[in-house]
């Protein structure tokens, strides 16, 4: 029997604390970030000063802007380290969260799933075809949790 989805992808929605646009910072090294889409956009950059002005940024929409733009260069080995850069900053959500830790056991078995046509990467695609690495990564997560790994 295939497992039931669980969908999510805005934060006032159900099970919007599993986005990186939930309102729940992270402490990574001495440094607060309001949510993890600040801290894995700012994870792009080299540039330090660049880093800090993500950090700063008022909403994740504004982080996720600044993350995208490429008037700072792209640190050249983003592709290959970008999905251990998204399980570290949804390993500290889950560590420092227990509302986190509530939700993602409370889905049980299911497939969990960022639901949007905007992303094929992080996302499902919005049909299905997309890769869904962060509903991937929240599931790893949970059988972390479970296992008491995390
Ligand atoms: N909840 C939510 N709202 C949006 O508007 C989004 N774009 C996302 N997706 C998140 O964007 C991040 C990927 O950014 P890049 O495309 O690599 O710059 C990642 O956190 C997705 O989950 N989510």
């Amino acid at each position: 029997m295939n497992p039931t989805s669980v969908c999510f992808y805005k934060p006032n929605e159900a099970f919007g604390l599993l986005t990186n646009f939930a309102r729940l910072p992270i402490e990574v090294e001495g440094k607060v970030w309001p949510t993890t889409e600040h801290y894995f956009q700012a994870q792009k950059f080299h540039d330090e000063a660049y880093r800090e002005c993500i950090r700063a940024a008022e909403t994740p929409r504004e982080a996720a802007d600044l993350g995208r733009s490429r008037d700072v260069p792209l640190r050249p080995d983003w592709e290959e380290i970008k999905d251990d850069v998204m399980r570290r900053a949804i390993a500290e959500k889950v560590r420092q969260h227990q509302s986190v830790r509530d939700v993602l056991l409370s889905t049980g078995d299911s497939l969990l799933v960022e639901h949007t046509p905007r992303d094929s990467y992080w996302g499902n695609g919005g049909d299905g075809s997309g890769k869904n690495m962060l509903g991937k990564i929240l599931m790893e997560a949970r059988s972390k949790l479970r296992s008491g790994e995390l």
